[in-house]
Order: structure tokens, then sequence, then C-alpha cells
């Protein structure tokens, strides 16, 4: 569905040029649902703009939906969907005469765009808010509009630029209900950005870890964690003991760190290594005072890629 190598793109700032993306690789097959996860600035908007023809690469081929994106841009557009991080819909017409509008721009007979505004409405739960201007609508139900929006040319594939960003919780779950549903019942393959790590972690089946303009990491939520992050125990101990503890976790593994009392391992099994250290520690005369284990996040993932942690990233 997409085939992208070597995407870059350049820009100009104040005379200063500014690698927004610098060779993108991505293939990505028919129905997957792919988070592109990155902090601010990490080339994620702009490499879904290149993907959907509303900005030239500086290099780089692609193509999308079976067409080349720099020499069949409309064959593109007419197969896919976009939702930018902008409201799509105007504020001035209904709900509904925004997608009717929508729909002839696709080339649509007044009857069909119709139609289509119909089915697409019932499908985004706002069959009751039509005759709303989109401005008189909350930001979760005018997100649906955009969605909506994306939707009218029933596009093989569709890309979301921070469908939640902003939307309080609920909001944001509904979103999500929606966009899953679209996958299983239409197959629609998905791209979306985000830099919730917990929603890249549990609506995705795979996460582009992006960062600098380059893709760092590209996996299951599950595969990433497990390669590059592994389980962390933390082990409490009396003061005086905290040097002895933390030598006896360096001889299982590198990856220790003390914090005040606290000495944390990062080991790739919790449950298999926290009895052994836990011996090692009794066989030097150390009690421990507390004992935690935490599945990792991709916050640590992002963290044991890039020494950063993408939660101290965000704006
Ligand atoms: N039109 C533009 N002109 C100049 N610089 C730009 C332009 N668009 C993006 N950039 C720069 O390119 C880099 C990548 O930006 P981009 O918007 O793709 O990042 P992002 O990962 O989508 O970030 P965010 O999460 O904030 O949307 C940034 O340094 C940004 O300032």
């Amino acid at each position: 569905m997409i085939r992208a190598r070597g995407l870059t793109r350049r820009f100009t700032v104040k005379r200063h040029p500014v690698e927004a993306v610098r060779g993108l690789d991505l293939d990505v097959e028919p129905g997957q649902l792919v988070a592109f996860l990155g902090p601010n600035g990490a080339g994620k908007s702009t490499s879904l703009r290149m993907l959907t023809t509303l900005l030239p690469p500086t290099s780089g081929t692609a193509t999308v939906a079976g067409h080349d994106i720099r020499t069949e841009p409309a064959a593109v557009r007419a197969r896919i969907g976009y939702v930018g991080q902008k409201n799509s819909a105007g504020e001035n017409y209904r709900a509904r005469d925004e997608l009717i509008t929508q729909g002839r721009s696709y080339g649509m007979s007044r009857h069909d765009a119709r139609h289509r505004a119909g089915e697409v409405l019932e499908l985004l739960d706002l069959t009751a808010l039509a005759d709303r201007k989109p401005g008189t609508l909350s930001g979760g139900q005018r997100r649906r509009l955009d969605i909506a929006m994306g939707l009218v040319n029933r596009p093989e594939l569709l890309f979301l630029d921070e469908p939640s960003t902003g939307l309080d919780p609920h909001s944001r779950a509904n979103i999500w209900e929606h966009v899953l549903r679209l996958r299983e019942e239409h197959r629609t393959t998905l791209l979306f950005t985000t830099h919730y790590l917990d929603e890249a972690d549990t609506m995705a089946e795979r996460v582009v870890v992006v960062d600098e303009g380059r893709v760092i990491a590209d996996g299951t939520p599950g595969q990433l964690k497990a390669d590059l992050a592994g389980d962390r125990i933390t082990i409490t101990v009396a003061q005086p003991d905290v040097a002895a503890a933390a030598e006896t976790a360096e001889r299982m593994t590198d990856a220790v760190t003390v914090e005040d009392r606290s000495i944390r391992v990062r080991v790739p099994r919790a449950d298999a290594a926290l009895p052994e250290y836990l011996r090692a520690l009794e066989d030097r005369g150390i009690k421990a005072i507390a004992a935690e284990t935490a599945r990792p996040t991709l916050d640590d993932v992002f963290l044991a890629l890039t020494g950063r942690s993408l939660r101290e990233t965000q704006s």
C-alpha cells in the first residue's frame, strides 16, 4: 500500500537548512494499522504530507496506493484520505453541506455526493449533528467530522495526523472506537502520527519510531519493548547497603542505575531475575526493604534508543 525509498525533505529557515526528513524507507501492507511515534519536530507531519502529495520531497521516491507520488499525484489523492492536524471543514456551512462539497470536489454527482455524505455521517455517529455548523461542535465531534471529510472518497488508505491531540480522554477513546471500526468493517489501511505513547502502544499493530528526521525503530509494540527495553526491577535497601547492592546488581547486568536508596536494574525477564537478585543480596547479608518489577513502556524504548525520554520532549 505504501512503498517509500529514501524520502527526504529539506526546508530553509532564515537561510539555514532544516533536514525535516532524512531518508525515509517504509513499506506498509494493505490493512495494517501503523503509528508514527516521535517527539515534536521529529518529521512525522512532513513525512505524511509527502506521502499524501501535499508537499514534494527534496529527494527519494514513493508509491502510495499503487501510484507514484511525484508523477501521478491525482491518482494517489483519489485513493487516499488525509486528516490533517487542522480542522478540514469550514465554519459557515452545515456539516452535511461541507461533506457534500467535499464529494463534489472528488467529481461525484450531486446525488452521489449527498448519498455519500449520509453514509459517512452515519459511520462517524454524526447524523444527529448534520445540520449544525462545524464551529458549534465540540472538539471530539469536530474531529469526527474531520475524519468523515477524509472518508468521503472511500479511501483504501487513511492518513491521520494526530487524530486525538487536545481531546479529553473520553473523546479520545470515542475517536479510536470509530477508527478501529473503520478498519474492521472496511479493511482500511491506517497510518497515524501521535506523541501519545499509550495510544501507539495499545492501538497500533506496528510502531515506527521517528526522531530527528529518521526512523530509529520499527516493529510491533511488544517486539520493540522486548528487544530494546526489557523489564525493570527496583530494589530499595537501607542506606549503608546501597553500594554493595548496586555492585551485586552489576554482576548480573550493565544496566544498573542508583537513585537515593533504590537500585534500578534492566533485565530481559524480571520474573526470572528478581529471585536471583534477592538471593545474591541475601548471600551478602543485605535485606531488601521493597522490591518492585515493571514491564517496559514505549517511553523506555525511546529512552534506550536516544538517551532521552519522549515524555520530557513533549511541549
Ligand atoms: N513549512 C516548513 N517550513 C520550515 N520548516 C518546517 C516546515 N514544516 C516543518 N518544518 C520543520 O521540519 C521539522 C519537522 O517538522 P514536522 O512538523 O514534520 O515534525 P512533527 O514530528 O510532525 O512534529 P509535531 O509533533 O510537532 O507535529 C521541524 O524542525 C519543523 O520546524
